[in-house]
């Protein structure tokens, strides 16, 4: 399966900026690209206070530009997530739609962000997070702070996922963070940890970058640095298996214990 990220400088508050940006970005994919990846609320990035105007009011506008562009460049879509508004909540709302244009998953970041204020800005998501099926590979996907918590990323490999995609406009000042945690999630879950950040700034806040790909033992296939661009990267899921087999962490847990 060929995999392409978008690290991409979102442009604060303008998200039919950004839905061009990514038409002009999915134009210039290779055909042979089966997935692409966008990343967390790349239509309006953090402009929080003024998301009430700016979200997309029950993905009217988003979810069928998505869902037109699979279709177009025959790829799935791991969508990042969207600023989404319904009724009086807003949520941080991940989006997956396959390349036949079909809606197959959504999630609603469970865990806001303390530092940032989200709480006075977004509705947090009340389920977990659920697998999906791509190409016969089981996924999942968390949104940035969720990272922070690795029973979301868990839940989700305890439900056989292979792939776990984090989407994320994680700060340059803790990208060390970053990238320990998204390591570290691959390892212990013997998962591909695809992660897809931003870069650039939204008035104090600067991303970091460092979209990148872990081997379910850690290993990096493939990284960004700080500068806007795609990350091209192939998971080869029979290596996946050699893993599992050589360091059977699965057979080995204790749930009568934790
Ligand atoms: O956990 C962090 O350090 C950053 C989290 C974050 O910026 C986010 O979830 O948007």
């Amino acid at each position: 399966m060929k995999i392409a990220l978008y690290q991409m400088h979102v442009i604060p508050g303008k998200p039919e900026e950004n839905m061009k940006k990514i038409s002009e970005w999915f134009n210039s994919l290779d055909e042979e690209i089966d997935l692409v990846v966008l990343p967390e609320m790349w239509n309006t990035s953090y402009r929080l206070s003024d998301l009430n105007e700016l979200a997309d009011e029950d993905g009217q506008v988003i979810i069928p530009f998505l869902q037109e562009e699979a279709k177009r460049m025959n790829k799935h879509i791991v969508g990042g997530s969207i600023a989404y508004k319904t009724g009086n909540d807003i949520y941080n709302r991940a989006i997956i739609i396959n390349n036949k244009g079909v809606l197959i998953n959504t999630y609603d970041k469970a865990h806001l962000v303390p530092m940032l204020n989200e709480h006075h800005y977004l509705t947090s998501g009340e389920k977990k997070p659920r697998i999906f099926n791509i190409d016969d590979i089981e996924m999942g996907t968390i949104i940035c702070y969720d990272l922070r918590f690795p029973e979301l990323a868990r839940s989700l490999a305890l439900e056989d996922a292979k792939v776990i995609f984090v989407t994320a406009q994680w700060p340059a000042s803790r990208i060390d963070h970053w990238q320990s945690l998204l390591k570290a999630r691959a390892i212990e879950n013997q998962v591909f940890i695809v992660a897809c950040n931003t870069v650039g700034t939204c008035d104090n806040n600067e991303f970091g970058g460092h979209t990148l790909v872990y081997a379910p033992d850690g290993t990096l296939i493939n990284s960004l640095y700080e500068d806007e661009g795609t990350l091209t990267v192939e998971l080869d899921f029979e290596t996946q298996e050699q893993i599992r087999e050589s360091i059977p962490i699965f057979n080995s847990l204790r749930t009568d214990l934790y």
